[in-house]
């Protein structure tokens, strides 16, 4: 077998289970498509996952399930012990675009969330916090800044601190930094990996990257389409922290090409 540890269940991980899917499946009314069939996935405290497959083979669909977006037709989703019936306080998202308020200043765009929850009372006691946030991700000094002051990486940036500020206890990401240059995108997913760690967030990413999922991941998911469905496995061994050297090494190679190999055509980049 190459580099790449393939198997059915990961068993590098013992952390608690925090994310539990069980034979999830979903067929759309409309068109009866069979969108995803007997997904079963369990993510684990502070661990990094992802999902990789070809356009159309279920992933956003798996996405929105887990975030409570859209029900299960089959299977059940249980998240820290409860079942995810709709969206929920401790599932922070991240997508494609940063989506930032133009007329609110960063700070004001991070607390957003505690206000729509909570109240403005709320919101202005949570700025310490979103200020500390706003540090981590290397943003001192833009709290009073608007959106379109910020560079897209600063954006994303951004959106990460409010994604964090209602403190999540999972992080899904969807493809969060697929609109950025190489250099940056690089450098956002090394800042990820720092975040998490720092934070021991449970995350999952959607994404068409190998690359990005392998020097990100413990775990990556490779979905086949029609019917959408996990068809490997993939612990990555590689040591943590991760670095950006390590995508020059011949293991790290050898665990792209390994699910380069299990993936469709239709799916590189
Ligand atoms: N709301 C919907 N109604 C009906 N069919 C849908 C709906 N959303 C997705 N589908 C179908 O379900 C399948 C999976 O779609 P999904 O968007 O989950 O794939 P994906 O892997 O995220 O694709 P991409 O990588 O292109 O974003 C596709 O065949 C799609 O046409």
């Amino acid at each position: 077998m190459s580099a790449a540890a393939a198997k059915t269940q990961p068993d590098a991980l013992h952390g608690a289970p925090v994310y539990q899917l069980s034979n999830v499946g979903k067929t759309y009314a409309r068109n009866a498509i069979k969108a995803l069939e007997g997904v079963n996935m369990t993510l684990t405290k502070g661990s990094f996952s992802a999902v990789i497959g070809s356009s159309g083979c279920g992933k956003s669909t798996l996405l929105k399930i887990m975030s409570g977006l859209i029900p299960p037709s089959t299977g059940r989703v249980v998240l820290q012990g409860k079942p995810v019936t709709g969206p929920r306080r401790d599932i922070g998202m991240m997508f494609q675009q940063a989506t930032l308020f133009p007329w609110r200043t960063t700070l004001e765009n991070i607390v957003l969330p505690i206000e729509i929850r909570d109240g403005k009372a709320a919101a202005k006691a949570a700025q310490t916090q979103a200020r500390a946030l706003l540090e981590l991700v290397g943003l001192k000094g833009f709290e009073n800044t608007y959106p379109s002051e910020l560079s897209g990486g600063m954006a994303q940036r951004a959106s990460i601190c409010r994604m964090l500020i209602t403190e999540p206890a999972v992080l899904l990401l969807d493809e969060p930094f697929s609109a950025l240059d190489e250099l940056t995108r690089d450098f956002m997913n090394m800042e990820l990996q720092r975040i998490c760690t720092q934070r021991e967030a449970t995350a999952f990413l959607v994404t068409h990257s190998i690359p990005e999922a392998v020097i990100l991941s413990d775990v990556v998911y490779v979905m086949k389409p029609r019917p959408g469905r996990i068809a490997e496995v993939v612990e990555i061994d590689l040591p943590r922290p991760r670095t950006l050297d390590m995508m020059t090494t011949p293991k790290f190679g050898a665990m792209v090409e390994h699910i380069r190999g299990r993936l469709d055509k239709e799916a590189f980049i």
